[in-house]
């Protein structure tokens, strides 16, 4: 079977941008489809489940058009769906599913909604009775109660309260609430049972006021929706970073030191789960929030004293809990594995919903809990974890994710306990996080990070080290010729700041062994001529140039580790890197050596200017307003004006070696 392993990680730190979140998403494009107006959807969530909702959306006459990355233009049909038949494959998408039924069994048409086999199993009784009592004709076409479904027009009668069960799952009262004001007069719905997981309607109140509709509540047991609302476009909508998909990141720098930040939810999130970060910090994390940012550290140590607060977190295992997690149960998966690296056995109550979601969730956490080790009960709707007696995790074992993404996202964090971990059929992941593994490894890769200036040998060691290692190569220097030489191509001025940072945006580089192309191109000697090396550090003294190279850089942070040289790695680049160097030799060495490389090229070459050239360069680096070229306090100083290459080399290996020593 097709798998990842994960080799053994020992720290987690770094900043994660979010993927939008998955139910704001489906829920924006269906409420941007039935309003009226145009709206623009901006940073959609890209996933399986969002595609299955915008190609179902399509085939039912709604128009979509692209508006740039991860932006549409939804043309809603003011009112129900246009297209009156349609046969609809949904997938394994309950976030498309259950709103699409209550929406079609509004739209007056013959329609079908099936999906793969899971889905099929996936109850929706719940939903079809609440739609049965106001006329509406929703049919089973295969197990009662369960899809694939068929849905004929009806009259549809909104004179009595619809009375909805809202304890197996708050999808269906969503899908309720959302179809509802398609009919234009007052629909009242009341709960049979207790509600849960009362955030996501929260949400779902939220999105449906941004689209001009009032719900009153009373308590969570009764909602209303006055006659004489309909959906109207708010025009540009934003979607926020998804709270769920936070949870590996932060349990990530709870469990292994951070700081971990996630960028897109914060403090202003509508979304439930943010409380997550509050879970978090009842098991001793240290948790730090902003408007749209949210970071996790490990607990401070009562008993290791520790010379400075940065790593204080060090070793230090978190709190055992025992936790009512029915208001967060996506993020609660996060906590069940985080739960090895408690101090004591953990309990997880009141996540019944667990049973009925992409698999049975509490059958898979405990099988798949017990292969690495730990102790497990399970109760219909509680989990108790309790970390392996030994402390010490089962290295190689094989994760079975049930074609459940959260499965494969909590089970990365199995890696933070030093044992190297196998996750079976990980594009999973692709339902809501097509890219979480390369993400994971942007936070968790050990980094050896080498600065200095011009000709100090910085290359040559990293790429050396690299190979000793395993590891990655960065060159970031050649991202700076790179884009100097596009300029150049594009006939855009070294001082066109705003010009050149689109041009680094947009950088088109690729590396293949010892090759660099540029769009295609082979141009590996190119970017090594004298001109580009002084446009190259002129290009690079620009702040949005800089800015628009970050994130590119860092998402060469893969496993098992990268070795990245240049100017800034340290210190602004990859700040948490394991290993920090500031290599360094005298200019009058590091100009002969320029020289012997020129003359080994075949490349006529003259001392006198070189050295010119190189003051010129370390002027130009050192002096610069961002990112200036300098030894940070934490980088070890490497002279190798004395040095042979492979004594700069074993020094390198020696610091990194300490560095991972340390940390077992
Ligand atoms: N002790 C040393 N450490 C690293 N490189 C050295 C050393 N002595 C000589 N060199 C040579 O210096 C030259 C410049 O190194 P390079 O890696 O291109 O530097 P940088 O990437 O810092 O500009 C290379 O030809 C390399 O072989
Ligand atoms: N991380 C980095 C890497 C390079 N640079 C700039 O990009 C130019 C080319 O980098 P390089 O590493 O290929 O240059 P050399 O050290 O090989 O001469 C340097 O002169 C720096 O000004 C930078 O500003 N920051």
């Amino acid at each position: 079977m097709n798998h990842l392993d994960i080799p053994v990680l020992h720290r987690a730190a770094g900043t994660v941008r979010l993927p939008g979140s998955k139910s704001i998403s489906n829920r924006v494009l269906l409420l941007a489809a039935l309003a009226q107006g145009e709206t623009v959807v901006a940073d959609l969530l890209d996933s399986d489940d969002t595609r299955v909702m915008l190609a179902a959306l399509r085939q039912l006459g709604i128009g979509i058009e692209s508006a740039g990355a991860d932006s549409y233009r939804v043309k809603g049909a003011a009112g129900p769906f246009p297209i009156k038949q349609a046969e609809l494959f949904l997938g394994n998408a309950g976030t498309a599913f259950r709103p699409l039924t209550a929406a079609l069994a509004l739209s007056a048409g013959h329609y079908q909604l099936s999906g793969v086999a899971r889905m099929h199993e996936r109850p929706i009784r719940d939903l079809v009775d609440g739609l049965t009592q106001i006329g509406a004709e929703v049919r089973y076409l295969g197990n009662a109660g369960f899809p694939p479904l068929q849905v004929l027009p009806a009259q549809i009668n909104l004179s009595a309260p619809i009375q909805v069960r809202g304890d197996v799952s708050s999808q269906f009262l969503t899908a309720l609430l959302m179809a509802l004001p398609l009919m234009g007069q007052t629909a009242v719905i009341e709960m049979t049972t207790e509600l849960i997981s009362k955030p996501y309607i929260e949400i779902t109140l939220n999105l449906m006021a941004r689209f001009g509709v009032k719900v009153e509540r009373e308590g969570w047991s009764r909602f209303t929706i006055a006659a004489g609302q309909r959906y109207v476009s708010p025009g540009t909508i934003h979607v926020e970073g998804d709270a769920s998909s936070a949870s590996y990141f932060l349990a990530a720098g709870a469990i292994a030191g951070g700081p971990v930040r996630v960028e897109g939810v914060g403090r202003n999130s509508i979304q439930g789960d943010v409380a997550f970060a509050d879970a978090l910090a009842s098991l001793g994390a240290r948790i730090g929030m902003g408007d749209n940012w949210i970071e996790a550290r490990g607990p401070l140590s009562a008993l290791i004293p520790s010379p400075s607060p940065a790593d204080a977190g060090e070793g230090s295992k978190l709190r055992a809990f025992d936790l009512d997690l029915n208001h967060i149960p996506d993020a609660a998966m996060t906590l069940a594995v985080a739960a090895l690296f408690a101090d004591g056995p953990c309990t997880l109550r009141n996540i019944a919903s667990w049973r009925v979601k992409e698999t049975d969730r509490i059958v898979a956490m405990a099988t798949e809990l017990r292969k690495v080790g730990a102790i497990v009960e399970e109760g219909d709707d509680w989990l108790k974890v309790s970390p392996p007696y030994t402390s010490h995790l089962t290295p190689h074992a094989s994760i079975a994710t049930y074609d459940d993404h959260r499965m494969a996202m909590c089970f990365s964090l199995v890696a933070l306990g030093g044992v190297p971990v196998r996750i079976l059929d990980p594009n999973c992941v692709a339902k809501t996080f097509p890219d979480y593994f390369d993400r994971f490894a942007e936070i968790t890769a050990p980094v050896i990070a080498i600065d200095g200036p011009s000709a100090s040998g910085k290359g040559t060691v990293a790429q050396r080290v690299a190979n000793a290692l395993g590891y990655g190569y960065l060159d970031s220097g050649s991202l700076y010729r790179l884009v100097a030489l596009a300029g150049q191509q594009a006939g855009v001025g070294y001082d066109d700041e705003a010009g050149i940072a689109a041009i680094a945006a947009a950088l088109s580089a690729e590396f293949r062994g010892d090759q660099v192309l540029l769009s295609g191109n082979d141009v590996t000697e190119a970017i090594r001529s004298e001109e580009m090396s002084a446009a190259s550090s002129k290009v690079a003294a620009l702040p949005a140039v800089r800015a628009a190279l970050i994130e590119r850089q860092r998402a060469y942070r893969r496993w098992p580790g990268l070795v990245a040289d240049g100017r800034d790695m340290g210190s602004v680049v990859f700040p948490q890197a394991e290993v920090k160097i500031f290599l360094t030799a005298s200019v009058e060495a590091r100009a002969e050596r320029r020289y012997k490389q020129l003359i080994a090229k075949g490349v006529a070459a003259n001392i006198r200017p070189l050295l010119q050239d190189l003051r010129e360069r370390d002027e130009r680096d050192a002096s610069r307003s961002v990112a200036p070229l300098r030894k940070g306090e934490d980088a070890h100083l490497l002279d190798t004006t004395e040095l042979s290459i492979e004594q700069a080399v074993d020094a390198v290996l020696g610091w990194a070696r300490d560095a991972v020593d340390g940390k077992r």
